[in-house]
């Protein structure tokens, strides 16, 4: 697999070895192996798969220590635009965004380290989401910014007006009204 350094360290997006022929494609999706050797200590616990409309934006998430959440993600079918923000108190990278197109045809994934909110939007007419996470889900530990908050101001690639939100999704709390990671914290 081919890994590629994103502008936030830590976040990384992985390209896994593809083997077309005339059948389709093969790849291995995910070595635990691998991934402890090539990009870090991590072992995830539970696979979340979600599908979506086009124009169905999910996020801003996170759970907070002690429960946090590291994230493989990745597309089977259609095409989004995944975004991790970093929302570790400290980080001199705080508040800033790796945004990568992940599709079911460019099969990259990204790794998204804990203390990250985490988000994505549907560009195709559905979009299948796959991931990875290291932590159980704790919904008593969930947290979120919105996902228009002014100070991310996150350019999320889809005309507003075609935006589709859960009730959740509409009321989360601005950036620097959220509760938010303590840097100190051993995130992983
Ligand atoms: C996340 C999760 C949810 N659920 C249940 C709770 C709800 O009854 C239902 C839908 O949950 P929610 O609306 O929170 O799903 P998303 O909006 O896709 O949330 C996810 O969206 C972003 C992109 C993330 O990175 C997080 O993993 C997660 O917050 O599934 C579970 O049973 N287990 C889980 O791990």
């Amino acid at each position: 697999m081919n890994i590629i350094q994103t502008d936030i360290p830590g976040v990384v997006i992985i390209e896994p070895r593809v083997f077309g022929d005339e059948r389709g494609y093969f790849m291995e999706s995910f070595s635990q192996a691998q991934f402890e050797r090539e990009v870090c200590p991590t072992v995830f616990v539970q696979d979340n798969e979600s599908c979506s409309r086009y124009g169905v934006l999910r996020g801003l998430h996170y759970q907070l220590p002690p429960r946090s959440q590291s994230k493989l993600v990745r597309v089977v079918e259609g095409r989004v635009v995944d975004f991790a923000v970093d929302i570790r108190v400290g980080s001199p990278t705080f508040g800033r965004y790796v945004a990568v197109e992940l599709t079911g045809e460019n099969h990259r994934q990204l790794f998204i380290p804990r203390g990250f909110a985490h988000g994505f939007v549907t560009l195709s007419q559905r979009a299948v989401f796959q991931y990875k996470c290291d932590e159980y889900y704790a919904p008593d530990h969930e947290g979120a910014v919105a996902w228009n908050d002014p100070t991310l101001a996150i350019d999320w690639r889809i005309p507003t007006g075609d935006v589709v939100l859960s009730e959740k999704d509409r009321h989360h709390p601005r950036l620097e009204a959220a509760r938010l990671f303590d840097y100190g914290e051993k995130l992983y």
